[in-house]
């Protein structure tokens, strides 16, 4: 089963997507492999997303030598990826090996950890920037991020979405979750389908993911 379907979340269960995402954790696991770490694994769910959530249809094609049936993936070209500033962005350079024909999206979407936690677990989120291609009824939209922890992020960027357009299907994809961020997303965003890697124990006093792999833009992009 490439992806299995819990109540709080899909998760991809693919062994090279768990042995990928452990590397990641690592703190031994220095810029450059945790970067291309995150582009592995977006590669790896963008494939276990086709396989386990996208239908396919016969097709009659003709070979060379006979014509035969063959079967493809219905809506491979109709996707669209949003890229969540910063950390998604080589997690969305693997997604687009699984779907190089997705037109793409940038959300700029950060916490203001200065406010801290409010009383709910959620942390103000300031959207800076938004640049969404036109979206269709019949697309997928994959919103890409690697951690989701309080949820906050992700559920603005949803809603940024959403407040363009209502696709056919709406996937929050992220390598990390936190339990009390899925939940808070899908209260917030009932219509978005949740896909992960892991479900991880719980979040620090700083809004961190504990386990988690710490702060993913800071490992992928070599800042403190
Ligand atoms: O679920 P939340 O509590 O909202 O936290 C998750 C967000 O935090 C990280 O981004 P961050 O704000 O650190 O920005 P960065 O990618 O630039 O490091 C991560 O990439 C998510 O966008
Ligand atoms: O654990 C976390 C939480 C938010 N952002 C990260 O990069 N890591
Ligand atoms: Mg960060």
């Amino acid at each position: 089963m490439p992806i299995e379907d819990r109540d709080d979340a899909y998760i991809v269960t693919h062994a090279l997507a768990k042995h990928t995402l452990s590397d990641l954790r690592s703190d031994g696991t220095e810029q450059v492999g945790f970067r291309n770490g995150l582009v592995k694994l977006g590669r790896i769910c963008g494939y276990e997303i086709i396989d386990g959530m996208m239908e396919t249809e016969y097709v009659s094609i003709t070979t060379p030598l006979a014509d035969t049936t063959g079967e493809r993936v219905k809506g491979l070209d109709d996707v669209v990826i949003v890229n969540v500033l910063r950390a998604a962005t080589p997690f969305v350079e693997g997604l687009l090996k699984a779907f190089p024909q997705a037109r793409q999206g940038v959300v700029s979407a950060g916490r203001d950890e200065s406010a801290g936690m409010d009383e709910d677990g959620n942390f103000p989120i300031s959207v800076d920037y938004v640049k969404l291609p036109d979206i269709s009824e019949g697309d997928t939209v994959i919103v890409a991020d690697p951690m989701l922890a309080t949820g906050s992020t992700m559920a603005a960027v949803l809603d940024e979405v959403l407040a363009e357009a209502t696709p056919e299907r709406l996937l929050a994809l992220s390598a990390v979750s936190a339990p009390d961020g899925l939940l808070h997303v899908r209260e917030a965003v009932p219509s978005a389908d949740l896909l992960t890697v892991a479900v991880d124990e719980r979040l620090d006093e700083d809004g961190y993911i504990v386990p988690g792999l710490g702060d993913a833009g800071d490992r992928a992009f070599g800042t403190k």
